[in-house]
C-alpha cells in the first residue's frame, strides 16, 4: 500500500479519537447554561468548542503550516460577562484535561503533546481561532467540524467529529467519529462508537474508536426494491417532502432511515442505507465544507459517487462554503445516476428546490 498521507492519517485518526472522548465526557455532564444559540439560530455547547481546541492544537503541533477551517471561533468565549466567562474556563478545562491524555503518537515529545507539557488558556482559545482560515483553491489545509449534528448531539442520538485534509480543492484524507454509531449495523443494540478513515486511492475503512477490527467498507450493490434512503432528522436542513417524491419516482417503498451529521455519509459507505439525499430548503443556506469534505472522501473511497443535485462535483476549492453546488446526491455507482434522474423530474414538478 502506498504510503501517501501516513503521517497525517495517524495525527488525524489521534485527534478525533481525543476528541471523541472528550464529547462524551462533555455528553455525561452538560449542563443547561453550557449551551449557546449562534448568529444563524443554530446551537453550539461547551464540547464543540472544547474539541475545536483539541484537535486545532493536535494539527497545529503536528503541521505547523497548515491551515485549518474550522466551524466555530471564539467570539462569544473571549467577553467578560459572566456567561462568557463561566463558558470560557469550562472549554479551557475540557481541552487542558483532554489534551493531557496519552495521544499514541510517536512523535508526540517532539511536537509538544502529551502528558508531560501544558496549554495556556491563551493558546487554547488561539487555537480554537487557528480554524478562521477562508480557505481557497491552493494548497494544504484542514477542515474541521467538532461536532456534527449538535442538535443530535444535545437529543443524545448520532453526532460525528469530522475532520479532512484538502490539497489543491481535492479531499485527500478524511476521518469522521461517530461515538454513538453501532459498530455492526446490524445490531443497533450492540457495541457503539466507530471511526471511519479514508485516503484517497487507499480505500475506506472503519474500526472502533481505539483503533479495534479495522475493516474496510464497501457500498454494496443493492438489488431493486431493497434501497432506502438515508435524510436529516431536522426538516430545516433538507427536504423530507422532496426526499418523499425522489423516493416515489425510484420505486422506494421502505421509510427513510433519518440520522443527525455525517454518520449518514458513514452508513451509507458500509451499505447501512442506499442513497444519501440532501436537498436545501427555502432558506437560502450555502452548505459548509466541513460538513461534507471527509464524507464525500468516504463515499468515494467506498466505491460511491457524490455530487450535487445537479450532477456537478462538490467545489471545496471555493472557500468556507459549498458556494457553487445546490444540495448532495451520494449514492453507491449503479444508483447514482438514477437518483439523479429522479431528482430532476421530483424538482421539474416541485420548483424552486433545484
Ligand atoms: N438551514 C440549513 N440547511 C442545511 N444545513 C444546515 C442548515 N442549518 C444548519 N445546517 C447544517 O446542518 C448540519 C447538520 O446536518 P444534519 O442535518 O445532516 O445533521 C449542521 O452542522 P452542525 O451541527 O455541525 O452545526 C449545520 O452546519
Ligand atoms: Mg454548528
Ligand atoms: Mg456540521
Ligand atoms: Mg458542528
Amino acid at each position: 500500500m502506498s504510503l501517501f498521507f501516513a503521517t497525517e492519517r495517524q495525527v488525524a485518526i489521534a485527534a478525533v479519537r481525543r476528541a471523541c472522548g472528550l464529547t462524551s465526557t462533555v455528553f455525561n455532564k452538560l449542563i443547561k447554561n453550557e449551551t449557546l444559540t449562534k448568529g444563524d439560530k443554530s446551537p453550539v455547547t461547551v464540547g464543540d468548542f472544547s474539541a475545536q481546541a483539541v484537535v486545532n492544537t493536535i494539527l497545529s503541533r503536528a503541521f505547523p503550516d497548515d491551515p485549518i477551517i474550522g466551524e466555530e471561533d471564539t467570539k462569544d468565549l473571549r467577553g467578560d460577562s459572566p456567561e462568557s466567562t463561566a463558558l470560557r474556563s469550562r472549554v479551557i478545562d475540557l481541552a487542558t484535561e483532554s489534551l493531557a491524555g496519552e495521544l499514541g503518537l510517536g512523535e508526540m515529545e517532539e511536537w509538544g503533546l502529551g502528558p508531560k507539557h501544558t496549554h495556556t488558556p491563551s493558546q487554547l482559545l488561539d487555537a480554537i481561532d487557528r480554524g478562521t482560515y477562508s480557505g481557497g483553491a491552493v494548497g494544504r489545509m484542514w477542515t474541521l467540524d467538532p461536532i456534527d449534528g449538535t442538535k443530535g448531539f444535545l437529543r443524545g442520538e448520532q453526532f460525528a467529529v469530522c475532520l479532512a485534509l484538502i490539497v489543491d480543492a481535492k479531499v485527500q484524507l478524511g476521518v469522521i467519529g461517530c461515538p454513538n454509531l453501532s459498530q455492526d449495523a446490524s445490531k443497533p443494540d450492540g457495541p457503539k462508537g466507530c471511526m471511519f478513515v479514508a485516503v484517497r486511492g487507499q480505500g475506506a475503512e472503519q474500526m472502533s474508536i481505539s483503533g479495534a477490527n479495522p475493516a474496510p467498507v464497501k457500498i454494496p450493490v443493492f438489488p431493486d426494491g431493497d434501497l432506502n434512503m438515508l435524510e436529516s432528522v431536522e426538516a430545516a436542513h433538507s427536504s423530507h417532502s422532496f426526499n418523499d417524491r425522489v423516493s416515489r419516482h425510484l420505486g422506494i417503498t421502505r421509510s427513510p432511515t433519518r440520522m443527525d451529521s455525517q454518520a449518514k455519509y458513514c452508513a451509507l459507505s458500509r451499505g447501512d442505507g442506499g442513497i444519501y439525499l440532501r436537498l436545501p430548503g427555502t432558506s437560502g443556506y450555502v452548505e459548509k465544507i466541513w460538513d461534507h469534505a471527509p464524507g464525500s472522501l468516504l463515499v468515494e473511497e467506498a466505491g460511491g459517487v457524490i455530487t450535487d443535485a445537479r450532477g456537478l462535483p462538490l467545489n471545496f476549492g471555493l472557500g468556507r462554503e459549498l458556494r457553487e453546488n445546490h444540495g448532495v446526491v451520494a449514492a453507491g455507482k449503479f444508483v447514482h445516476e438514477k437518483v439523479l434522474a429522479a431528482v430532476k423530474e421530483a424538482s421539474e414538478e416541485e420548483k424552486p428546490n433545484v
